[in-house]
Parts: C-alpha cells; structure tokens; sequence
C-alpha cells in the first residue's frame, strides 16, 4: 500500500501502510515525506525505525504507533544530589505526539522524586515522589504503585518535548532522614510508558523490570503510545449533498472510496477511516474493501434467517415460510401463524380420513357389486341403482311400510315427471346371497316375468353385502293385514272379492309354475298376498326368498317358508 515501485511493504515482520513509508534510497514512499520510517536491515529481522526510535507497532484505524521507549535512572553511587542522569524525549515537528490518554509516567525506587518537565518553554512540569523504609514494604511486582516504592501519574496532553530529572526527596517532618536511616542501596527508574506495561509481563514469563528495584538488564522494551495524524493540511470538511454527517466528512489524504475524515485524536489535524462495513487502507486508492461479514461470522442474524453480503453491509434474509428482517429485534416471523398452521393440518387431515373413508366405501361398494354380478346384470339391461340412488329413492329410508324376517321395507318414488312408486327391500339380519350365477339368472328371471298377480320386481342395488330389491308399491298391504289386521275391513271383503283374490293368486302360482321352470313360491301365505287400490291380488317374494335368505334361519334345512304353513310331515 505504498505510494510508489521500491517502496517497502513490509520491514522484517512489520506492514509500512501508507502514509507511512520508507523514503531516501526508495524514493518518496511516505505522504509529503512526513511520515518517513527507514528499515534497518543490519539486525535480523530487520527493525523499522522513527529517527532513532524503534517502530514496534502501526494502527492506521487508531491513528497509534507504539515504540520502544527510554527510561532515565538514577543510582547512589552517582550521587546523593538532586541531579542524576536524565532521559528527554521530543516530536516536535513531526506528526507525532505522546498519547496523554494510553501512557503515564512511573518512576520505581525508594527514597526518590523523579520529575516530568514538558512543553518547549518547560512550562509543563508534573512528578512522582516514593518511599519505603526497606524493600519489603515496597510494591512488588503486580501490586499497585501508590507512592510505596512505586508511584504513577497521568500525563497531559500535547506534549512534544519532554524531560525527566530527579531530586532526592525532602526529609519527611518527624521521621528521621530516609537517605541516612535506611540501608537502601538500590538504583531508581522513570519512564513514560503504554499504561499496565509495567505490569504486563514478558514472553519469558518475567516481569518487564526483572525486578522493580535491582538492574535492568534484558528488559523488554518499554512500549510508548503515540498518536500521529495527516498535520498541517486543514481539517475535515463535512460533504453538503450527503447530508453532513460525519461519515461523509473528506480531506485530501482519504483517497479511497467508501473512506471519510475523522478529527486526530490529540492536536490538530485528521485521520482517515474506512466506512463502516469496509476495511483496509483509507489513504490509498481503492483502499478499503467490502468485509464480508457472512464470512467472518461476524453478523448477527436471527435463527430464521440467513446472512447475504452486501457491499459494506450484510442482510438476513428470512427462511422459507418466514417475513421479516432478520437483523431486527423481532426477527423473523412465520408467515403462517402456528395456530393457522394447527387448524390447516388438522382439516387436511381430516379431509384426507374423509377421502379415505370414501374410497374405502367405493371399493367395498364395487367389491359387493363385483360379487353380486353387478356388471352382468347391466349387460341385461336390469335397473342396478347405486346406494346412493337408494338413498334417493327411499328419501333415506324415511318412510318404513313393514318389516319381514328379511328386513324392512321402505317407501320410495322412482324419478320425477312420472314418478313410479315402489317398495324398496333392505336386508336388516345378515343373510347369504345365492352364488353368483344363480343369483343373476334368478333376477334376470325375475325381472322379465311379467303378470298382473305378480308384484313386479323394478330393480335391485348390488352395492350392499346384500342386495336391496326394489318391487312395484301394491298400495292396499297385504292380504293377511287386510283379513286380520284389526280394521274395519275385514267385514267389506265381500266373498266374490275375496274368491277373486284366491283366484287372482292361483293363477300367479299357475303361471310361475307353468313358465318359471321349477320356480316355487315356497311360502304362499296370505302376508305374501298384496292387494292394489283395486283389491286386485299381487303375489310377492317369489323367489325373493331364493335371492335371498336369512343365515341359520332356514337354509340349514333347506326348506324356506313360514313356520304356520309349512307342512307338518
Ligand atoms: N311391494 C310392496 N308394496 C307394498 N307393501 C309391501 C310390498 N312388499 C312388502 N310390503 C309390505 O311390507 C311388509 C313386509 O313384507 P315382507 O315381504 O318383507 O315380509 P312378509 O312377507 O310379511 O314376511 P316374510 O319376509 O317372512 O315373508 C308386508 O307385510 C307389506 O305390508
């Protein structure tokens, strides 16, 4: 990132950003040559160098640079006066100035003052006084510096030159002279250094003073935080057309797109930030890059989103099924509200037991239609009725006419401009059907027979386990009904009506008889006897009782009838 060919990247294990740079031999690396370092290649690894001071660290965002410090100290061999050997330290005239806010001066020792003196004309001068009567009651190392031994004080701000000079402290009133009384014969220190450096100890695991108070051989070096800023060349100027807010403050030194200018920390001057969600070098051009936070893992996106880079941001961006800004506080929200969820899968399951049920009754129904030779029948061109054509027709079995060992018989109306009456037979007990073929050559049969003292068969349904058979409606009841049913109509039969019946109803048999092969009633009785509105006799159940029996009631003997008529050999 510097400005030109040759330029040093990097000096051993430390990157140079630009502004900074090595000039001389390398040409005018660093801006307006102002922050000019030079890398020093005769140590291994090399070691950059301010002037004569050792570069240990560069923050561009921060605006720091920490290097290694000097410290000042006095022995008692040197001298019992007030002078000893003093350590100076000056920046002015460069960009740099030593951070009030990240240093403090220490002075270590017993018995001693150690004095800051600062500012060109010296008008800045602060210190730190210490004292211990033995070294045991001195802070060791880690223990605070409160004046026992060790004592640290803050710094003011704008210092460019500095000085330290030491006095050997004025007896305390009422103690005797600490100089004469204790035995300490140690050396005294002071230094400006980065705040907690005394405390933080070195790689090798030892303090960085080996020891407070004895030599200070090895010791790492004391890190001095400096703020440095672009001086000299005006201040940040707040951009009108991008509303004037600090992110949109320039200067001439912030080059790189998505950068602005911020105040320097300390004295005049700026620095130059990348935007935020950018980073890298805001003093170059095209310096600072789009972080790509979904990467880094450094976004915050709630459980239902996922995070999507976007140049110098991020979003998340809600699941399937959810809404919302899965940055916010609330997040993502499902789409559909748990309760909705609840109530859809519930009527969909609910639909599905329906469909289930329904597919399960229409196959039964076609298995029933199957086996009662559903498909032949149609063939024949016999009225087959669906169950629920049934339901229809008897207006769901609403109106009961009677009740026989086979099961009820219902009223019902066929169509409706020519509405054909009929009684519609429904198996109640479980009965056996004939096997197939038999079954279908007797209702074919049944079906074509044709005489007006036989109830006619209409139609059947074949979708029940066993079938429902529809016949004509004979509206008088039956003949048994009509003799003993306990009305009044016992006595109208006149005898010529009831010889008409007798021989209404001989005739019926005649006929089955004669055409029907060996088609027997088999239980010729008078229940078996309807009569029409003009009391004309109308024999029924020939050869329903064949279609169609009552399990265990007669078939075991394989005689069908009516108990009362059978005959008793
Ligand atoms: N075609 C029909 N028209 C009008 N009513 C009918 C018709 N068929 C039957 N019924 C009425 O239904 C009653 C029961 O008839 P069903 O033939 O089932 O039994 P049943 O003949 O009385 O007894 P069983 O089943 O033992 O022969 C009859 O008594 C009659 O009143």
């Amino acid at each position: 990132a510097t400005s030109g060919p040759g330029c040093l990247s990097k000096c051993g294990n430390l990157s140079i950003p630009y502004p900074f740079g090595t000039d001389g031999d390398h040409g005018n690396c660093s801006w307006h040559g102002l922050f000019s370092l030079t890398c020093d290649k005769r140590f291994g690894p090399p070691r950059l160098y301010t002037g004569n001071v050792s570069v240990l660290s560069i923050s561009l965002e921060a605006g720091e640079m920490v290097v290694a410090g000097s410290y000042s100290q006095i022995c008692p061999n040197y001298s019992s006066s007030s002078n000893g050997r003093s350590a100076g330290s000056a920046t002015h005239n460069t960009p740099f100035l030593i951070s009030a806010a990240r240093n403090e001066f220490t002075a270590n020792g017993c018995n001693t003052e150690a004095y800051l003196q600062g500012r060109e004309d010296w008008s800045y001068y602060t210190g730190c006084i210490t004292y211990c009567v033995s070294l045991e009651e001195a802070a060791q190392d880690g223990e605070e510096c409160a004046g026992l031994g060790c004592c640290q004080t803050s710094i003011s701000g704008n210092l460019t030159v500095m000085e330290v000079t030491w006095r050997d402290p004025t007896p305390v009133q009422g103690s005797s002279n600490p100089s004469s009384s204790n035995d300490i014969s140690t050396c005294s220190y002071a230094f400006i250094a980065e705040k907690g450096w005394q405390d933080i100890g070195s790689d090798d695991g030892a303090d960085n003073f080996t020891t407070r108070y004895g030599e200070t051989t090895d010791q790492k070096p004391i890190r001095v935080v400096l703020d440095w800023a672009i001086r000299d060349d005006g201040s940040c100027l707040l951009s009108a057309d991008k509303g004037a807010t600090p992110e949109s403050a320039t200067a001439s030194a912030c080059v790189s797109d998505h950068s602005h200018c911020v105040n320097a920390t300390q004295g005049d001057g700026y620095l130059c930030n990348c935007s935020q969600g950018y980073t890298g070098n805001p003093y170059v051009a095209n310096g600072c890059k789009n972080i790509n936070e979904c990467e880094l893992g450094t976004y915050s996106c709630g459980s239902a989103s996922t995070c999507h880079d976007r140049p110098g941001d991020y979003v998340c961006k809600c699941k399937f099924g959810y809404k919302g800004n899965g940055k916010s506080e609330k997040g993502c929200q499902p789409i559909v509200p748990v309760y909705a969820f609840a109530i859809i899968a519930t009527s969909v399951s609910v639909l599905l037991a329906c469909f289930m049920i329904f597919e399960i009754k229409k196959r039964k129904q076609r298995i029933f239609f199957d086996k009662n030779g559903g498909e032949i029948l149609e063939r024949m061109g016999i009225n087959i009725f669906t169950e629920r054509q049934m339901k229809k027709i008897t207006n769901r079995h609403s109106t009961p006419i009677g009740e026989g060992a086979f099961g009820k018989v219902f009223f019902g109306i066929i169509g409706r401009a020519d509405e054909k009456r009929v009684a519609v037979k429904c198996a109640t007990l479980k009965a056996e059907t004939l096997p197939k073929e038999e079954f279908v050559n007797e209702i074919t049969f049944q079906f074509r027979v044709s005489h007006e003292n036989l109830v006619r068969l209409v139609g059947c349904c074949l979708e029940t386990p066993v079938p429902m058979l529809v016949f004509e409606f004979v509206p008088n009841g039956s003949l048994y009904n009509m003799l003993h049913g306990g009305t009044k109509r016992t006595c109208e039969l006149p005898l010529l009506t009831r010889l008409e019946i007798a021989i209404g109803s001989a005739e019926a048999l005649s006929y089955m008889h004669s055409h029907g092969g060996n088609h027997v009633h088999g239980d010729v009785k008078s229940g078996n006897i309807l009569l029409d509105q003009n009391l004309t006799p109308k024999v029924s159940d020939f050869g329903s009782s064949k279609l169609v029996s009552v399990a265990g009631m007669y078939s075991k003997w394989c005689v069908s009838g009516d108990m009362s008529y059978i005959d008793p050999v």
